[in-house]
């Protein structure tokens, strides 16, 4: 018995395909210059609004300029930049998984809106934690060094 194989889409039908799978989307970005724009503007809308978010960006780039100042390996700072990026990150998961669970429940209290918010902020703070102690370790070191050899 031959295998059922479904028809390939035709060119025509292809944009009918990828319309289909957004069909609840407002708006698509149409090219990638729009992705950005839109991307820029939920770190900006983050940046503004998020107190954490604001204290996370000058803590990260504080790090990544003391570790380049104390002129660690570059797969230290690498590792340094990696973690900083992953808080901010999740900051900015962190930051939509509240706007959607506000969007969904409104001003209202839902057990599971708790849940949903309290488990984004927790993987927030894990990663800052991980992040904070990679930064220490690696720069505590020869910042100690450095701040003993000037006394
Ligand atoms: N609709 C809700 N139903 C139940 N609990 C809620 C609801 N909204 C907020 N909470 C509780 O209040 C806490 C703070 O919510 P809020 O939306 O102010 O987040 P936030 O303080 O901005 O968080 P973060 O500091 O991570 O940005 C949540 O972690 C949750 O425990």
């Amino acid at each position: 018995m031959s295998p059922k194989v479904s028809p390939s889409p035709t060119n025509n039908s292809l944009p009918m395909l990828v319309s289909k799978d957004r069909e609840l989307s407002w708006q698509i970005a149409s090219n990638l210059l729009i992705s950005f724009k839109y991307a820029w503007a939920g770190i900006v809308y983050a940046f503004q609004t998020q107190r954490n978010f604001r204290i996370h960006v000058a803590v990260c780039a504080l790090a990544i300029a003391l570790s380049i100042f104390l002129r660690l390996e570059t797969v230290e700072i690498s590792i340094i930049a990696i973690t900083s990026g992953l808080v901010l990150t999740l900051e900015l998961v962190n930051t939509a998984i509240e706007s959607i669970v506000d969007l969904t429940v409104k001003q209202s209290y839902h057990e599971l809106a708790k849940i949903a918010k309290d488990c984004a902020a927790g993987a927030v703070m894990v990663s800052a934690l991980v992040a904070l102690l990679v930064a220490a370790t690696l720069l505590l070191p020869p910042l100690a060094g450095l701040i003993l050899s000037n006394l």
